[in-house]
């Protein structure tokens, strides 16, 4: 592959490391074979040694000093700009490269193939968002009010139990008319705000917005439908406060994890002092917003349970994630409390953003736009409300959303610390070593996707080339893989689906967007959307 070669030739000039499945080396050996210049023996030796596993030591590397390196990312403020140095870095390193800042080292890595290796393997995760690294803190222990959600095999256990209430098909069908009417509800808000706000242009009103605010309170509401069976009234004239500020607190949660994640504990408090008491209030707003929630819920739903009617009783409503979890009583209530807590503050950002970058992508495709509206329109004709039916009829708004992915993946990594040693490019790495596959470049890498730059949701049609094999991983992988995805998945191609019934969306201009990475992935400045009445 292209990659391999042209990539490994810069990994050898900056590191003076060479990777032997690049070409490099086997094509030094071609032209000396046929040069008759070497003995028979020392080719076979040449061979044996390009098949020797080469050491951790020398995977390309970005420097070895990780406190040089960390100086270097506050200075050039690369924290914001993760996404893009790594693509450079494969552009110059080759498809492997190790990094070391502050307290953090990986093995950064960006092909299909070997992100499978990663996969395949056995590999511990992360610790989850309640248990970030520096979770051992006293601090942090108090301020998460004891709660935590452990690791291992006692995870694994809770794991397919919470899944059985998100992942499956089951109450897939149970919550998708909530967020179905969340998403309705969203777009009809949206046209009397055209129709009130908007200019008239041949008789029809549009309007220009920065839709990301109404965007963000649309992806709270519809998860707090699906968590607890019940509107907050985020789209009423007068918004809970409370909410809003929950809002905030993710953001700001979110904004202040990465450079918190480099600096050793010593330092953290005194470098990180500000940022950590950011950070630390937000998740206690987090924290204390869930617990409010929950509490109420619990409350609604042992009064239900008092009065003899079960949220599984016939005819009872669906009674949400939170109900259902405390009717069947698996697991214990402090647990479901951080389950919920963590499903709330994962549910907001991770949504509202990439919806910001679809309606912007459509906006300045339309000819992409109309085919995804066209096959809206049939599928929805013969789905008689159902809305299952109509997204099943309307895959293109799935690859809508695995396109936006793809370019503008939410979280730009997924890691893994390999529990046994494993292999990848033929260098050796030690079980505990972060391994992490790097989504951004990966979903812009010519080798990987033809013509990378262009926003085509049809790339995703299942009988295209190109279309599998590891190639959309924005959700993670294995039992590990993002526990909101049939939440997120079905929450924004449904609001996708009833703004291109009711909107023509453009934009003023199709240059990219410039985008800096929090946590996750975002614009620098939110895209501003016309909304024109069809
Ligand atoms: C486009 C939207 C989203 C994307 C791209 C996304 C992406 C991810 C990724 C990459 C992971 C790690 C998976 C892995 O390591 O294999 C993850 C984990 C997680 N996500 Fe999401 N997510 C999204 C939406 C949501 C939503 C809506 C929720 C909650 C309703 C949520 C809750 C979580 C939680 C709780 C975890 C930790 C799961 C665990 O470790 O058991 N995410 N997500």
């Amino acid at each position: 592959m292209n990659i391999r070669v042209t990539v490994c030739v810069g990994a050898q000039q900056t590191c003076g490391s060479r990777n032997l499945l690049c070409g490099v080396a086997p094509r030094r050996a071609f032209s000396m074979a046929a040069a008759g210049t070497v003995a028979h023996g020392k080719l076979e030796g040449r061979k044996a040694a390009e098949r020797r596993v080469r050491s951790f030591e020398e995977i390309p590397h970005t420097g070895r000093s990780g406190w040089v390196n960390l100086v270097k990312f506050w200075r050039e403020d690369r924290f914001r700009h993760l996404h893009l140095h790594m693509e450079r870095t494969f552009k110059a390193l080759g498809p492997i490269y190790r990094e070391h800042v502050g307290t953090q080292s990986s093995v950064n890595i960006i092909l299909p193939l070997d992100i499978a290796e990663l996969f395949r393997s056995e590999g511990l995760h992360p610790r989850r968002m309640t248990l970030q690294p520096w979770a051992t803190h006293r601090e942090t222990r108090q301020l998460s009010k004891g709660v935590f959600l452990k690791n291992g095999e006692e995870w694994h256990a809770d794991r397919l139990i919470l899944n059985r209430e998100v992942m499956m098909s089951a109450p897939v069908k149970r919550f998708l008319p909530l967020l179905d009417e969340v998403a309705r509800d969203f777009s009809q808000m949206l046209q009397v705000r055209v129709g009130k706000e908007g200019r008239v242009e041949g008789g029809k009103r549009s309007l220009t917005v920065d839709p990301s605010p109404d965007l963000f309170r649309f992806a709270l509401e519809a998860s707090c439908h699906v968590l607890y069976g019940e509107r907050i009234g985020l789209f009423s004239s007068s918004p809970s406060l409370e909410s809003q500020k929950f809002i905030w607190a993710v953001e700001r949660m979110l904004a202040t994890t990465p450079p918190l994640l480099y600096l050793p504990p010593r330092l953290l408090f005194r470098i990180g002092a500000p940022l950590w008491t950011q950070h630390a209030n937000a998740w206690d707003h987090i924290f204390s917003h869930a617990e409010a929630r929950i509490q109420k819920g619990y409350r609604r739903m042992s009064s239900s349970q008092a009065q003899g009617s079960g949220a599984g009783a016939a005819g009872v409503r669906y009674t949400g994630v939170l109900g259902q979890l405390m009717e069947k009583g698996q697991l214990s209530l402090d647990l479901i409390k951080a389950n919920i807590t963590e499903l709330m503050a994962g549910g907001v950002d991770t949504t509202a953003v990439p919806l910001q970058f679809a309606l912007f992508e459509l906006g300045r495709n339309p000819e992409v736009q109309e085919r995804v509206r066209q096959q809206v329109r049939v599928s929805c004709a013969q789905a008689g409300g159902d809305p299952q039916k109509a997204l099943q009829g309307a895959p293109l708004l799935k690859g809508t959303i695995k396109e936006i992915l793809r370019l503008y993946p939410v979280g730009t990594t997924v890691q893994r610390y390999p529990i046994k040693d494993i292999v990848i490019q033929n260098y050796h790495i030690p079980a505990g070593t972060m391994v992490q596959a790097c989504l951004y470049p990966l979903g812009r890498s010519a080798d990987v996707f033809e013509d990378p730059l262009r926003f085509d949701p049809e790339r995703w049609d299942s009988s295209r080339e190109g279309a599998r094999g590891f190639r959309s991983l924005a959700f993670g992988f294995g039992a590990r893989q993002c526990v909101g995805r049939r939440i997120a998945e079905n929450e924004m191609q449904l609001i996708l689906m009833h703004i291109l019934l009711s909107f023509h969306l453009s934009v003023s201009s199709s240059e990219d967007i410039r985008t800096t990475c929090t946590l996750i992935l975002q614009p620098e400045t939110p895209p501003r959307i016309t909304f024109s009445q069809l």
